[in-house]
């Protein structure tokens, strides 16, 4: 069968594509605008988790740093050595293995007029150095000094403190009040810690909170917000800055993260498209193939069936899986069926109406001449048919006497009776005329013609219908004429028209007789 461009399944096809690619799209369109900006907000929620864990372990460290600055501050001999009471202090404290312990940098401790009483620390050759107040060897802390110094001298609360500091190098500063531990005494100085944030100490924070993580010194800025940067599919950077002192510099806190979460939740969610568009897929191919078995097929067979029906000769018949479907299909296929046998009815009762003559029920004159030429087309040389031509004696002289609805009655009972007699043996009787019948005798002989004719006008006549006014019988009679034909290059007119000439000699003879024509020579007449 010639697939149509417009055919069904093509158009389904098309719309399915269509479909197809709309919910796919739709499919990208949610994970492109409502998906991605979840994961990529989950990601943000989960850096600024990773920068507060970082800020966590450095307030850690801070507190620490508090805890110690304090616990010296607040010793006795700390304070007694500020005062200058205690000299011994320095040997028994301030050594370099106390600091490299600490993991300080410098300790700082400030008289109570806010004045360097004693510095000791690492120098920038990274020498051990300790002295009273800010001379030389002790002159590289100037500037952290004079920092703490000024600090203090803004008038701070006797509370302590600790900062990030971002210059002149990045560190951590502790400063507390030098009190006695068990008095309430005004605060006899200050002592100041300060370590460094170096990289040993950065790669301690790393291995703490598992980050990958730089400190950076920046320049302040009013904005501290997180700065995600996504370098690569599995990996990023955020960073935030952390207030730190001086307060024209910040501290900058960089973090390499993986961006496992993201891709998990992106694997997923692909995951989920792939099997979701496989779905999609197979529905709709599911729905095409059982579109193509429950409709398309069997509208292709029906699609069939009718041009069948316009091509061939004998009509197909109605293929039997549609019409014992159950479903529309099935119905539409019966009621077409049903229509076309109604159809088929109909023709078939336009044919006979047409072919029949509609008062007294026999052939009329179409199918008459149809059979006749039929017959004699199809017949061999050798074969000889017979026509006869019968016609009422006196019919006017009836139907004035006993009227035309009895003329009409007389014309039935006849053509029925000739009918019951011949039709039997294979004739056609054919009502011809007015009150005239033919009869088509294939494959008869003039003998038997004439036999079967003599037998009719007795059957006929003994019929008794009366017609009282006939100057032939006081019953109605027939006079038949007779005419064969031999050979088939003879054109039916001529059989008929000889079958009339001997009809004619029939009734010039006397009426209520046959009378037969002999073929091609009028003259032999024979008369019965
Ligand atoms: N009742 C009736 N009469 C018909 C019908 N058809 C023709 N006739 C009548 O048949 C008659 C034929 O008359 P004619 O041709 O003169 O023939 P006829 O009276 O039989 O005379 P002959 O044939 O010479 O014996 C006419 O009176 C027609 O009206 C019909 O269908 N019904």
């Amino acid at each position: 069968m010639t697939v149509l461009k417009g055919s069904l399944r093509n158009r389904f096809l098309l719309s399915l594509c269509a479909v197809l690619c709309l919910a796919l799209l739709a499919l990208v369109a949610i994970a492109r605008f409502q998906i991605m900006p979840i994961l990529l907000e989950d990601e943000e929620a989960f850096a600024s988790a990773e920068l507060d864990r970082i800020e966590r372990a450095l307030g850690a460290e801070l507190n620490h740093m508090r805890r110690l600055v304090e616990d010296w501050a607040h010793w006795d001999d700390t304070y007694d050595f500020v005062q200058g009471l205690r000299p011994q202090y320095v040997d028994s404290n301030l050594y370099e293995s106390t600091l490299e312990t600490l993991d300080l940098e410098l300790m700082v401790f400030l008289d109570a007029s806010n004045e360097p009483y004693w510095v000791a620390g690492y120098d920038e050759h990274g020498e051990f150095v300790s002295c009273p107040g800010v001379m030389p060897p002790c002159d590289w802390a100037n500037a952290s000094i004079a920092f703490l110094s000024r600090h203090v001298a803004q008038g701070l609360e006797d509370a302590t403190y600790t900062w990030l500091l971002a210059a002149p190098g990045l560190a951590m500063v502790g400063l507390s009040p030098i009190h006695q531990s068990h008095q309430e005494t005004p605060a006899a100085g200050w002592l100041a810690m300060v370590r460094p944030l170096s990289e040993p100490w950065i790669e301690q924070l790393r291995d703490t909170t598992g980050i990958e993580l730089e400190l950076n010194p920046v320049p302040a800025q009013a904005d501290l917000a997180l700065v995600l940067e996504r370098i690569s599919p599995t990996y990023m950077t955020a960073s935030r800055l952390v207030p730190a002192l001086p307060s024209s510099h910040a501290l900058r806190i960089d973090a390499a993260l993986p961006r496992q979460r993201y891709q998990a939740s992106l694997e997923t969610f692909r995951f989920a498209l792939y099997w979701t568009s496989g779905v999609l897929i197979a529905t709709l191919l599911i729905v095409l193939w059982l579109l193509e078995r429950m409709v398309l097929l069997p509208l292709r067979q029906l699609a069939t069936f009718t041009q069948r029906l316009h091509r061939e000769a004998v009509p197909p018949a109605m293929p039997e899986p549609l019409l014992a479907r159950h479903d529309e299909i099935g119905t539409l296929s019966r009621e077409f069926r049903n229509l076309l046998d109604h159809q088929r009815q109909q023709s078939d009762l336009l044919r006979e109406l047409t072919l029949h003559d509609p008062l007294t029920g026999v052939a009329n004159r179409r199918l008459f001449d149809q059979r006749l030429t039929e017959l004699l087309h199809h017949s061999g040389t050798h074969q000889c048919h017979a026509a006869m031509m019968i016609d009422i004696d006196h019919f006017k002289l009836y139907n004035d006497h006993y009227g035309h609805q009895a003329g009409d009655a007389c014309l039935i009972t006849l053509a029925q009776h000739m009918e019951a007699q011949l039709k039997p043996l294979g004739f056609l009787v054919a009502r011809t005329g007015g009150e005239e019948f033919s009869v088509l005798l294939p494959n008869t002989s003039e003998d038997e013609a004439l036999r079967l004719a003599r037998e009719l006008l007795e059957a006929i006549e003994a019929l008794g219908l009366d017609h009282a006014t006939s100057p032939t019988s006081r019953n109605v009679t027939v006079s038949i004429g007779i005419a064969t034909q031999q050979a088939n290059t003879v054109e039916p007119g001529d059989i008929m028209r000889a079958a009339d000439q001997a009809l004619y000699q029939a009734k010039a003879n006397g009426r209520n007789r046959a009378a037969t024509y002999q073929a091609f020579d009028p003259t032999t007449v024979f008369d019965s």
